[in-house]
């Protein structure tokens, strides 16, 4: 796979002097769904309205396949849609008129089979003659993204996508996310919602005061959920650890009274039993067992609040 979207150490100052972008630097790559999670103000519609060329950077740069976001300005952004985070559509327009006014602002010629296809893949082909107002709020969304899509866009970018929206059409909105992807369509969203992330994305990027803490294949941050640890409780404090002990990689708990023990829960073998056995063995006295599981949550709250992940019990 080849970068698509290759942003360079960008920084976002508003005017007054808030650094919303603190050197952002990102590769996305042709085909992937990147899902951006950050909590409020963490600079997530910062990031995209820089690149989608909406606010200007103070410094850095962003290419779209080749083309500087500045000085090949409108070869760039015909690359790009933008879904929106708040929906912005003309009340009385129609649908139909809507997404192809919006394939025109960007110089494409009309093509009205091309306009059916995304209506109809969004399902909106039946609502095409009906006025914005008459919608739903889902159905809103959907006509932003076939906006977004009108001038066959090869990145889209969603912001918040399902924010405020019931859990059907969340998942709904997912599904679309995922056929456009099988269309090839690089998309990358911003959410709230961890789940969202953990249902779509190929990668997953935590953004929080204007910095990438961290951007890593879904697969892996999956490997690391799968981290569980045992703690077993002694029945009394060790100085110690035993010799017969130390093959394990073992940390002594709160007041030297258990032992805890991370292993992973997708490993064929945990060597869960043969250390239970060996700590009898041992001549330690078990009083108690835990376990406890790290999320892509605990991950993130580690993350965001500046410290370690924590385990979950
Ligand atoms: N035009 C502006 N002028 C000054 N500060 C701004 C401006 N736009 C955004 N900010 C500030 O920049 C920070 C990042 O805002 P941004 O909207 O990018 O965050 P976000 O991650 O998208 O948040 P949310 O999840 O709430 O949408 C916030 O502290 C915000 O108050």
């Amino acid at each position: 796979m080849s970068a698509i979207l290759s942003i360079r150490d960008l920084r976002k100052t508003y005017e007054g002097g808030f650094e919303a972008l603190k050197g952002v630097t990102l590769d996305i790559e042709q085909g992937e769904i990147l899902a951006l999670l950050g909590p409020n103000g963490a600079g997530k519609t910062t990031l995209i309205s820089t690149v989608c060329g909406i606010t200007n950077a103070t410094s850095g740069s962003v290419s779209v396949d080749g083309h500087d976001s500045v000085t090949g300005y409108r070869a760039a952004r015909s690359l790009i849609g933008l879904v929106p985070q708040e929906i912005s559509l003309e009340p009385f327009e129609r649908v139909l008129n809507t997404v192809r006014f919006s394939r025109g602002l960007f110089g494409r010629p009309r093509d009205d089979a091309r306009i059916e296809t995304i209506l109809r893949r969004l399902s909106l082909w039946d609502k095409r003659d009906s006025p914005i107002k008459a919608l739903s709020g889902g159905m809103k969304r959907r006509v932003l993204i076939a906006k977004a899509l009108a001038h066959d866009p090869r990145i889209l970018f969603l912001d918040e996508p399902t924010a405020g929206v019931d859990v059907e059409l969340r998942k709904d909105m997912w599904d679309t996310v995922a056929e456009l992807k099988a269309d090839g369509v690089t998309i990358i969203l911003t959410t709230h919602y961890i789940e969202e992330a953990e249902a779509i994305a190929d990668r997953v990027g935590v953004i929080n005061h204007g910095e990438l803490l961290l951007v890593e294949d879904k697969a892996s941050l999956m490997r690391r959920m799968g981290q569980k640890q045992i703690e077993v409780q002694l029945s009394a404090p060790v100085e110690t650890l035993p010799d017969t002990l130390s093959g394990y990689a073992l940390d002594l708990g709160a007041e030297r009274q258990s032992l805890i023990y991370t292993y992973d829960t997708r490993a064929e073998r945990t060597g869960i039993t043969a250390l239970l056995n060996d700590i009898a063995a041992a001549g330690l006295t078990l009083c108690d067992v835990q376990t406890r599981q790290s999320s892509l949550e605990d991950i993130f709250v580690g993350l965001v609040a500046g410290g370690q992940p924590e385990a979950r019990q």
